[in-house]
């Protein structure tokens, strides 16, 4: 797929994917993520063009383009039972009835929610409609598949064992899939290749390891749980247990180092993260024995020390 698009005042960006490649899509919020799935599926105008298997499907309305779109609430036909909503895709695409119900029971039994096939969606629970969902997109062969925060509302252990059978249904999928997430976990584990959007276009686009390592913007970098300072052209990682809090000014010239100001501090593993505002935005993981040593709650000004051989450069 190559992808030009644009939505005036929301969203001007280019993309590309082969088959079989997921592609998360992450970004603060109002980055325009969800107006990008929109726009590739044909639910808001654009201008540009979608390129996939040869043809344009900007130029087709949203029910010819082959898109099977995953919403965060589901939107799943209210007055259809699961089996049903999930045969209106095959159903659509001119498969005879009969055939369409087998293919739907095949899809639900493959998504867990079989025994469920009778019910209609006012009747199941979040994670069960998005099980339905996830059928319904699948069932339809769509060459595109769309997920915007798939995972988003469900309980966590809802959410965690779906991403494990998603994770399955995506590699065994051979079109090319769009994952918006505000997960971080999301974009490593699920994903091919990651695209970074910041004020409606592309900061960063990479496989997740490499976007994971070198984050070219604040958003992702705290996805990651990275600092990162940008410097001109230059970009400059490091890992938040690398830095240093001390209640003075440090007297020891190989280190790099910043006033702040402690404006929240949550647990995080067997440390304290602390969220510092200052010369730059960062985060220190600091035990819990110095937390209390040193006083360091929020409203409290500290000096910040990383040793340059922490950096990362790029
Ligand atoms: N229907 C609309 N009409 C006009 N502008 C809109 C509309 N929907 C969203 N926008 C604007 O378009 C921009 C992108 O919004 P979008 O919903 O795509 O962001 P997002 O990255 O999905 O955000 P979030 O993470 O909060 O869901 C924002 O500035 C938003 O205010």
């Amino acid at each position: 797929m190559s992808a030009r698009l644009a939505v005036p005042g929301r969203l001007d960006v280019e993309l590309s994917a082969a088959p079989g490649d997921v592609v998360a899509v992450v970004g603060p919020n109002g980055a325009g993520k969800t107006t990008l799935v929109q726009a590739l599926a044909g639910l808001v105008p654009a201008g540009g063009e979608v390129r996939l298997g040869g043809a344009d499907l900007g130029s087709l309305p949203p029910q010819h383009r082959r898109a099977g779109v995953v919403f965060q609430d589901q939107r799943l036909f209210p007055h259809l039972s699961a089996l049903e909503n999930v045969a209106f895709g095959p159903r659509s695409r001119g498969v005879p009835a009969a055939r369409a119900r087998d293919t739907a029971r095949d899809w639900l039994d493959r998504l867990h929610v079989g025994e469920l096939a009778a019910r209609r969606p006012g009747r199941l629970s979040g994670g069960q409609a998005q099980r339905v969902a996830i059928a319904r997109a699948l069932a339809a062969e769509p060459a595109l598949l769309l997920l915007d925060e798939p995972f988003a509302g469900l309980d966590v252990g809802v959410a965690a064992a779906l991403r494990i059978e998603l994770s399955r249904h995506l590699a065994a999928y051979d079109g090319v899939a769009v994952l918006v997430t505000h997960d971080a976990l999301d974009a490593l584990t699920l994903a091919t290749r990651v695209a970074v959007l910041d004020r409606g276009r592309l900061a960063q686009t990479g496989t997740p390891q490499e976007v994971a390592a070198r984050p070219r913007t604040e958003h992702v970098a705290r996805l990651v749980g990275l600092n990162v300072i940008r410097e001109g052209t230059t970009f400059r990682a490091f890992p938040p247990s690398s830095v240093t809090v001390s209640l003075h000014e440090p007297d020891d010239s190989a280190r790099n180092h910043w006033r702040g100001t402690i404006r929240g501090a949550s647990p995080h593993g067997d440390q304290i993260r602390l969220q510092l505002h200052g010369d730059h935005d960062l985060i220190a993981d600091v035990t819990p024995a110095a937390t209390r040593d040193l006083g360091l709650t929020p409203g409290r000004e500290v000096w910040l020390s990383v040793k340059e051989t922490a950096i990362t450069t790029y």
